[in-house]
């Protein structure tokens, strides 16, 4: 017997390359404006800005291939591809030479973002959490386990809506590289297993119309692909 007023919500569980075993995610965090070229095209200098960070809902994420319909209250979806670094380890306040011993594994990701929102509350000064952390704003490929890819260091990072490529960088670019990213993030919340951080996405950033199908893509990992219908 349970005295619990309704059910528990299921936990959000992703499926790992290769494996019948699946990755619970606790919680998603993004870093903004981490590729040079990318800041630049939204207005802001990349040689001024430390890292800062954002969050999704733990169940924004889904797994790669589904159709989904289209975001609501949107006329503007972008998609953003992403390198998604999943923590197996937690803690606090991790020393950049010691983050990769925190990594589970890494997938190819796509931090979908209802730009319209996001920008009319940029304007009012307003948090801008409604443009990011939507239902469904986080399709994640299969994880890969960090033992088998190696550090994610370098790799093109590309994505194509209907087949025609939109952005394509290499993971070399990323401003703060992932082991930064942890040790900036962990001193701010400590880290716990399950949790995802999304890494930033290169320039190109640009919408996604209902009916298509929108793929990520990065070197030695699952591509993460949504369309919608
Ligand atoms: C802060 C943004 O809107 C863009 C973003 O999420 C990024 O990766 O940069």
């Amino acid at each position: 017997m349970s005295n619990l007023v309704f059910p528990a919500p299921a936990p959000t569980l992703l499926p790992i390359a290769g494996s019948d075993a699946l990755f619970p995610v606790r919680r998603i965090f993004c870093v903004g404006r981490n590729y040079a070229e990318h800041a630049r095209e939204m207005g802001n200098d990349p040689d001024r800005e430390p890292p800062f960070f954002f969050t999704k809902p733990t169940d924004a994420a889904m797994t790669s291939g589904l159709t989904l319909p289209f975001p609501v209250v949107t006329q503007n979806l972008h998609h953003e591809a992403e390198l998604v670094v999943a923590i197996g380890t937690g803690g606090a306040d991790i020393a950049a030479e010691d983050a990769d011993a925190h990594i589970w594994g890494y997938a190819a990701g796509n931090d979908l973002t209802r730009r319209d929102i996001q920008g009319d509350a940029k304007a009012l000064r307003r948090p801008w959490d409604m443009g990011k952390g939507f239902d469904a704003s986080a399709i994640i490929g299969l994880l890969h386990p960090a033992a088998q890819t190696g550090p994610m260091a370098a790799g093109r990072i590309t994505c194509k809506v209907d087949g025609d490529l939109r952005q394509s960088g290499d993971l070399s670019e990323m401003i703060w590289p992932t082991d930064q990213i942890i040790a900036f993030l962990s001193k701010l919340v400590s880290l716990a297993p399950g949790d995802l951080i999304m890494t930033g996405t290169p320039a190109g950033v640009g919408p996604i119309q209902n009916g298509q199908t929108c793929k990520v893509e990065i070197e030695g990992l699952s591509p993460a692909s949504v369309t919608y219908r």
